[in-house]
């Protein structure tokens, strides 16, 4: 809840507006009963029609400021939530840029979308009914009482029974209602988690014709979100027969305590009136209280969600201090690295891999699905940082430099081609947005990438749908590397990225990268071993471990694991026929 206080400070003279119209609100509504006491005495009573006049002018002029008192109120308390929700908002996506890949698994995407979403308007709707009843409630209910004690002291008491029936209720839903407010939370984020599933994984639901069973998936939660949301509207509905129940038998005892009083007349019907109003604006008050005690549960679990996320450690921190100019650039050294994944210490994936590969090397990792390749390149750009030993990029640990200038050494090509809504020219300028067209048209031409592009009608300029969507999986692929080229790192880092495209297009991209790798070091996660053959260096991996190195040549005479991979993709002599024709 500290969150709120913290971006609603920043804005002191709307503050003082919305205080200033709270105030305002509540000395018009404790006027307006003893002016209506005043009118009923003087005018209504007595029959004195020009005073009756001159009350209504005064009653009106009055009602008149109240409603400017609330339209000062409404329009600081709305313009000091509309601000304070677009700075969290922004906060948090800052947040999210900073978190390495643990974080993101810590919490889950899914739930990091409604936590910047849903929670964030939770906590919008909370702040703007605090800054509305907040001051004024209070302040009403104690101007409430002091006017009832000037009033008529006498009836007082029946007011202050009422008073802890109505706290009770009011206590007892705030705290029925916090667990529920909770699972409500929780159901939503894995609605939204189906629902994402559904939307990205559309294809391949599809082709299994399980349509059925992600609509049923989703349709149990959205049940379970509606009996848990019904749950919560049940307890709230309670919350308003419950306490107008407590008014009415309030306001019938003071009537029935106020008949000897008036015949004997020690109070005048007036004056009954304005008790009557009194009472009912203080029991009124703690009801509007009541509703902000009651949000305040679900409220409080969202600020917690949102203060799990603004204020989650970094595990790999931006070390803006850190190194940032080195004299060579391109070399790497991969010191006695062994690496588990957060929170599976016990099991790392990687043992102890020692290697070096320098500018103009391409150092390439082959191994069975699951021995550890991608994981062990996405260590370079500090994706995650390793468990033990050392990662040294041109002679200095990654951990010690800045981490965007780290990033800046190395182009990185996913496994999973990845592109933004934008054109194919804004994409292709992703890591150097002041690339020129020719350095745009070169990394294409690369990337065999030109192609495609030049075929369609926009060229460069063609739109691109979100993540590529109007792409095949090669041409994403093309312009994913074509991206990488027009940064033109250090160090590249192709993991596993030549899979979606043909074996000529493969080849012909690898020979034309050759060309342009030669003051670069080129790092290659394959499946293929015609993508590496022709490798400086070649590790073999098998459960984390290096079980093998050297040239395709080599580990074709002496590694065993090597010549199983090798014989399991195409028989022995196809193999050296294929590469025959990458030669020519
Ligand atoms: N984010 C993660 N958290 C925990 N374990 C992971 C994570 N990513 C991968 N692993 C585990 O680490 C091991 C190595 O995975 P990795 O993706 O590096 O293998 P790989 O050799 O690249 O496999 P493939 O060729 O299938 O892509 C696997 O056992 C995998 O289950």
């Amino acid at each position: 809840m500290a969150h709120i206080w913290r971006y609603i400070k920043r804005e002191p003279k709307l503050l003082f507006l919305n205080f200033i119209g709270a105030i305002f609100f509540v000395l018009i509504n404790l006027g307006l009963p003893t002016i209506l006491a005043e009118m009923i005495n003087e005018a209504i009573i007595p029959q004195k029609v020009n005073l009756l006049y001159f009350w209504s002018i005064i009653m009106i002029l009055v009602i008149i400021a109240g409603a400017a008192g609330r339209v000062l109120l409404s329009y600081a308390s709305s313009k000091l939530t509309t601000l304070m929700i677009r700075d969290l908002r922004n906060d948090m996506f800052e947040k999210l840029q900073l978190y390495s890949h643990e974080e993101y698994e810590k919490i889950g995407v899914s739930s990091l979308v409604t936590r910047i979403t849903t929670d964030a308007f939770v906590l919008m709707q909370f702040t703007e009914m605090t800054l509305r009843l907040g001051f004024n409630t209070p302040l009403m209910f104690l101007g409430s009482i002091i006017m009832i004690f000037i009033t008529s002291p006498s009836l007082a008491w029946i007011l202050l029974a009422a008073m802890p029936f109505l706290i009770a209720s009011i206590v007892w839903i705030a705290k029925k209602s916090r667990p529920i407010s909770k699972e409500q939370q929780e159901s939503l984020d894995q609605i939204n988690q189906y629902a994402r599933e559904n939307l990205t994984g559309l294809r391949v639901i599809r082709a299994f014709s399980r349509e059925d069973f992600q609509a049923d998936k989703f349709h149990q939660e959205t049940n379970h979100y509606s009996q848990v949301a019904g749950r919560l509207f049940k307890l709230m509905g309670l919350a308003n027969p419950l306490f107008f129940h407590i008014l009415i038998w309030m306001i019938i005892l003071i009537m029935w305590f106020s008949l000897g009083p008036i015949e004997a007349g020690r109070l005048n019907i007036g004056v009954l009136v304005a008790f009557i109003e009194y009472a009912f604006h203080a029991l009124f008050s703690i009801m509007m209280f009541s509703q902000l005690f009651m949000m305040y549960p679900r409220t409080n679990v969202s600020a917690n969600r949102i203060s799990e996320v603004l204020e989650m450690p970094i595990s790999i921190s931006p070390n803006e201090d850190g190194v940032t100019e080195t004299e060579t650039n391109g070399y790497l050294e991969f010191d006695n690295v062994t690496f588990a994944y957060p929170g599976e210490t016990e099991s790392p994936v990687l043992h102890n891999i020692s290697f070096k590969a320098q500018p103009g090397q391409m150092v390439a990792f082959i191994g069975s699905t699951g021995s550890g390749k991608s994981t062990l390149v996405q260590l370079v750009p500090r994706f995650f940082d390793v468990t033990l030993g050392r990662i040294l990029v041109d002679g200095v640990d990654v951990r010690d430099y800045k981490l965007s200038a780290l990033r800046q050494k190395i182009g990185y090509i996913p496994q999973k081609a990845l592109l933004f809504t934008g054109t194919i020219s804004e994409n292709l300028r992703y890591g150097k947005y002041d690339a020129s067209e020719k350095e745009l048209i070169r990394a294409s031409d690369v990337a065999q990438a030109s192609d495609f592009i030049e075929r369609t009608q926009e060229k460069y300029q063609t739109f691109l749908a979100e993540g590529g969507a109007n792409l095949s999986g090669g041409q994403k692929q093309r312009l994913s590397i074509a991206r990488a080229i027009v940064k033109e790192p250090g160090i590249y880092v192709f993991d596993d990225s030549f899979s979606a495209l043909d074996y000529k297009t493969d080849a012909e991209l690898r020979r034309r990268l050759s060309e342009i790798t030669k003051h670069s070091t080129v790092l290659v996660v394959a499946q293929r071993i015609s993508s590496i053959r022709q490798a400086d260096q070649i590790i073999v991996l098998n459960e984390g471990e290096i079980v093998g190195r050297g040239t395709h040549e080599q580990l074709m005479a002496e590694n065993k694991i090597y010549q199983e991979i090798a014989a399991s993709q195409m028989k022995g002599d196809q193999l050296f026929k294929e590469g025959d024709e990458d030669h020519a």
